[in-house]
């Protein structure tokens, strides 16, 4: 089938990417002229593990082209992928999705099945639907095709061809039959449902994995002051299949370009319903809260920051991806600055993006021993393998004095316990060791 995908993004690129592997071809299609060059030439805007050999492979086939040309009149089926980020009162907006319709509504000459991919507040495909009917020639029909996405960044090709399932909401049964048509070969579960009903799937699966987040966090705040382990507790918890082991680690929040603009949206999308949704209300307030543990924790630790070197390892909001798009690191280092540390932070990969999140005051170094060397203080913000396997003895070499604050629990509590380490983690006991003559003294 022949398959047009406006906006490039992490969903839009992956979509087009993942569609022509399994054999369609695909023009891509974005109004940032660098980026559409940069594609066409092979090279990935965004790091995302597979992506570039996929598409230097389909480029190659002729299954994938890029253009900024915003035609679309040999296509059978358009696919909308544009963003759609939160205004400041946490609503979406809704602009790049209207202008995408103008655009497509502009060119169309033949009847056309476009597909949101990008995530709306209920209501909007049939939006859509109509601006492109009105503004496209009479005679044309549009069938609209919600299809949310629910791919993870850092894992979502992986997540494309192993998704547990293909949301596809409809008007009709032409609508149906295609879409079934073009994902036959991803080989997926594919769930049916109307429009309204696939857009309220994807806000409701988001924040209901964020209230699973914000709950861990929860439970990981009276696990510090009990005495209890929450990573016991969530183990414990999880094998209880009603509940599952997943999305229960705690740690610093959830960050990333969705659960806090979706969880704002859906909060948004009730009360202009007339509904108060109070849960995922408190789910937003201790989620903001959750991110400045690792700084409360850096004071209680060496007291005043002025003037403390403090380490951040990780930038990004989570492993194997380069987006800095509410990233934890974000207020964390503002917050740090604030109070008058010098900051150093260390990514693998994320370093360029980070450049322009975080306050300038902020010095960014290439390796994990430089950002090491000489820090009263490291918060592990980012669990990324280079860092969950650095060896504790690297802390006590390097830092002025060994104390991690680690956001994300990389290290077993018996691992840590052998070395000169003062090591405080999330709803985990503190482990505070230091030499006394020969022998390791804990408390
Ligand atoms: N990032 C993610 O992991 C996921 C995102 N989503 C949803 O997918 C949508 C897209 O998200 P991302 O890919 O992260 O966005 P993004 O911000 O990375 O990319 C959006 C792209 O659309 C392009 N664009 C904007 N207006 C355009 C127009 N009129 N014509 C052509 N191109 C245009 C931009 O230049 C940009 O390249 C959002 O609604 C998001 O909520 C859904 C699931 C996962
Ligand atoms: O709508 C979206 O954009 C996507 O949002 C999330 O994907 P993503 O944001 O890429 O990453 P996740 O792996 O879900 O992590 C989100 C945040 O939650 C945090 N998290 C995750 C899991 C957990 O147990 N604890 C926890 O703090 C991560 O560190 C990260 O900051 C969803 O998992 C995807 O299904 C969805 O498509």
């Amino acid at each position: 089938m022949r398959i047009s995908v406006i906006g490039t993004g992490y969903v839009g690129l992956v979509t087009g990417v993942s569609l022509a592997e399994i054999g369609h071809h695909i023009t891509c299609i974005d109004i940032d002229e660098a980026k559409v060059a940069m594609m066409a030439s092979g090279i990935s805007p965004i790091y995302e593990p597979e992506l570039e050999h996929l598409m230097e492979k389909n480029i190659q086939s002729g299954h994938l082209s890029f253009t900024t040309e915003l035609h679309f009149s040999s296509a059978d089926v358009i696919y909308i992928a544009v963003g759609t980020p939160q205004l400041p009162d946490g609503t979406s907006d809704l602009q790049y999705i209207e202008q995408a319709s103008q655009v497509i509504a502009r060119s169309l000459t033949k009847d056309t099945i476009v597909v949101t991919k990008s995530t709306v507040p209920v209501g909007t495909n049939h939006w859509i639907k109509t601006l492109i009917e009105e503004a496209a020639p009479e005679e044309i029909k549009v069938t609209i095709v919600s299809n949310p996405e629910f791919l993870r960044e850092g894992s979502a090709v992986y997540d494309t061809f192993n998704g547990d399932r293909i949301v596809i909401g409809t008007e009709n049964n032409q609508g149906r039959e295609i879409l079934d048509d073009i994902n036959a070969s991803f080989g997926l579960p594919i769930y049916h449902t109307d429009l309204k009903s696939a857009e309220m799937i994807k806000y409701a699966s988001n924040a209901f994995l964020a209230t699973k987040i914000s709950f861990i966090n929860e439970i990981s705040a009276i696990c510090e002051k009990v005495g209890a382990n929450v990573e016991d507790v969530a183990l414990g918890m999880g094998k209880d299949n009603r509940i599952g082991d997943k999305f229960l680690n705690a740690g610093i929040g959830y960050g990333g370009s969705c659960f806090p603009k979706d969880t704002n949206a859906l909060v948004q999308i009730a009360g202009n319903n007339e509904h108060d949704f109070k849960l995922l209300k408190s789910v937003i307030e201790v989620n903001n809260s959750q991110r400045m543990k690792l700084v409360e924790r850096a004071r209680e630790a060496v007291g005043d920051l002025s003037g403390k070197r403090i380490s951040l390892l990780g930038l990004s909001f989570k492993p194997n991806t380069d987006d800095m798009r509410e990233a934890a690191s974000i207020p964390i280092a503002q917050e740090l600055v604030n109070q008058g540390a010098d900051v150093v932070g260390y990514d693998p990969i994320a370093i360029p993006n980070a450049r322009s999140f975080l306050p300038e005051e902020v010095q960014f170094k290439e390796t994990i021993e430089e950002t090491l060397r000489g820090a009263d203080v490291a918060l592990i913000i980012t669990e990324w393998e280079v860092i969950k396997s650095i060896d504790l003895i690297t802390y006590t070499t390097l830092m002025t004095s060994p104390i991690v604050i680690d956001g994300r629990n990389c290290y077993s509590l018996d691992e840590v316990r052998r070395h000169p380490i003062h090591y405080i983690s999330i709803g985990r006991p503190e482990v505070q060791n230091r030499f006394v003559g020969n022998s390791l003294n804990t408390r």
